[in-house]
């Protein structure tokens, strides 16, 4: 019961009321510059998963500190399972054999076959480490340190997988399937391998939601039949099958939804607001004492998800974005004093664009959410761009959305889903650049890129294809395992469960101090911009 009522608390503060981690950390921690509410030095920086509750209880001086901490981590990471609420809910032998001898399809029900022999399940108590590194110095780069003398303490998180024992039987499942938030490479990929691991387990009944959340509550939205037949090349196209949105009803009325029609497996994907969604919709149920599983499978092109090495979508992104990048490059290069400026996604975090200035060896000024910098002035961007002008006679900027929004003037508007809606960055680097260098009387070529929604509509590529296939399977045997308010995803090479307010609690950020952001300073030259 405790993990249960653990996540109902954590439901109340999702991402949006949160207040961010930086505010939350103890004293080890200090702010990199003081105009800046992201950067973090990572001295001694209490691991990026900590929260609120965790990192002020602790006292160093206690002798048993490290015990309690792991204590701590242990409830905090345990797995709402439905038994937490249905403690006589009798355990089934799994349905999910891959040694068939009937085909898909001709499952009896309430029979199970039991292969002894068969070692391919996952056991409950297999843990895979959070943490790999051991930092012997608060100074190491990129130094997640939990104490100030960075004391090595272990963390173990849930490992997915197929489980011997199931919580429901295939024939009284109804599964569904809901796409929310902005689109992602392989959101067809996913809905199409929880479609056939579900049936492989012998459920019939799959639906999906048409157009996110929105589809729980508008009547002219209708359920979609799943099936093998109709997700077979579904992957073979970008977007999502089912249709996205963002905003849409509240809690009650989608748990409301899942009662009149009888879902008892929900496998929602999205992003930090559609896991925080799914986490309310997870407790509501727990709260009306229903025997539902939501599950969730992180979809964000930013990469932004807490604790996972990366999120679906966000190669194939990279992958596109270098693609831009070089077209800027070749215009810029073609051009007498030519300035290529592409702008990328990424609301809060720079992922895209650090990982896609790396791989493409294109740019020469990478500029991201998390590291602020002036555009004018004797350090700022565009003095850079006239000597680059001068040195080597053209130049490249790769700038993520969220970057130096503190330069524009604030909006004040919000998408349907509450996320502020950002000036525009891009277009504000070129008209300043062009500005600048009418002003110094030196030509100037600038041309600008906004690949954005092109990259997010792609299809995946052949390593998001194998990510989303080994999430969409795990989202499914997370379900038949009996846990609900989970979300999965790969750590350290492995796959694991994680409660979804500890992935969610803020977004994941680049560190400023870690040796991928200087790899990046390191390959493009760039300066400090303040
Ligand atoms: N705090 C919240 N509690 C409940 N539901 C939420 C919350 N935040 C967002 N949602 C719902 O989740 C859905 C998706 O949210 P949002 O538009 O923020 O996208 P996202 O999941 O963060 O994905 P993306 O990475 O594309 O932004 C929306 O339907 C929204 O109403
Ligand atoms: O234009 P839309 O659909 O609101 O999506 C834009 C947002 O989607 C994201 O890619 C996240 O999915 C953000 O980087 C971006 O701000
Ligand atoms: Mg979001």
């Amino acid at each position: 019961m405790a993990s249960i009522s653990h996540a109902i608390t954590a439901t109340t503060n999702p991402y949006l009321n949160l207040p961010h981690p930086a505010q939350t950390r103890s004293s080890i921690l200090r702010l990199s510059h003081s105009n800046s509410r992201r950067v973090i030095k990572n001295v001694g920086v209490f691991a990026e998963h900590s929260n609120s509750t965790s990192t002020s209880a602790i006292d160093f001086n206690d002798p048993d500190w490290k015990i309690k901490f792991q204590q701590d981590f242990e409830s905090r990471f345990r797995l709402p399972h439905i038994t937490d609420i249905f403690p006589d809910s009798p355990p089934i032998p799994s349905t999910f054999c891959l040694k068939m001898r009937t085909p898909i399809g001709k499952n009896i029900p309430g029979h199970y076959s039991l292969d002894e022999e068969w070692h391919g399940y996952i056991n409950n108590n297999d843990r895979v480490l959070l943490k790999t590194i051991n930092y012997s110095s608060p100074k190491s780069a990129g130094a997640e340190c939990i104490d100030p003398n960075c004391t090595w303490v272990e963390q173990w998180v849930h490992r997915a997988g197929p489980r011997e024992k199931i919580y429901y039987k295939p024939e009284e499942v109804k599964a569904a399937i809901v796409t929310c938030g902005g689109l992602c490479p392989g959101l067809n990929d996913v809905i199409r391998q929880i479609v056939i691991t579900l049936e492989i387990y012998g459920v019939k009944k799959i639906v999906g939601i048409p157009f996110g959340y929105r589809g729980f509550s508008d009547k002219e939205l209708t359920e979609v039949p799943l099936s093998r037949k109709v997700v077979q090349n579904i992957h073979l196209s970008g977007g999502s099958l089912l249709g996205v949105s963002r905003g849409g009803p509240g809690v009650n009325d989608i748990v409301d939804t899942l009662e009149e029609r009888g879902i008892n497996m929900l496998f929602v994907l999205g992003g930090n607001g559609t896991h925080a969604g799914a986490n309310a919709i997870h407790s509501e149920c727990c709260k009306r004492l229903l025997k539902v599983s939501v599950i969730g499978v992180p979809k964000t092109i930013d990469n932004d998800i807490l604790l996972m090495d990366k999120t679906f979508g966000f190669d194939t992104a990279v992958e596109e974005a270098q693609r831009a990048i070089n077209s800027a490059y070749i215009e810029a290069h073609s051009a007498y004093h030519g300035i290529g400026v592409v702008k990328l996604m990424g609301r809060s975090s720079g992922f895209i664009a650090m990982q896609a200035s790396l791989s493409s060896g294109q740019v020469d000024v990478c500029l991201i959410p998390e590291v602020p910098f002036n555009l004018h002035g004797p350090h700022g961007v565009l003095r850079h761009l006239q000597y680059l002008l001068e040195m080597k006679g053209s130049a490249v900027v790769c700038v993520a959305e969220g970057a130096g929004q503190n330069l524009l003037q604030n909006t004040n508007a919000k998408d349907a889903s509450g996320n502020i809606v950002f000036g525009d960055i891009g277009v504000y680097i070129q008209q300043e650049t062009k500005k600048y260098f009418k002003e110094i009387g030196v030509h100037a070529d600038v041309k600008y890129i906004d690949p954005t929604y092109m990259i997010r509509a792609c299809r995946a590529n052949a390593s998001d294809g194998i990510l989303c296939t080994v999430l969409g399977q795990n989202a499914v045997h997370g379900a038949f395992a009996g846990y609900s308010g989970i979300s999965v995803g790969l750590c350290n090479t492995h796959y694991a469960y994680f409660p979804i307010p500890e992935v969610i609690s803020h977004p994941r950020l680049v560190d400023p101090n870690s040796r991928m952001w200087h790899r990046c300073l390191t390959s493009t030259g760039q300066p400090d911009f303040i």
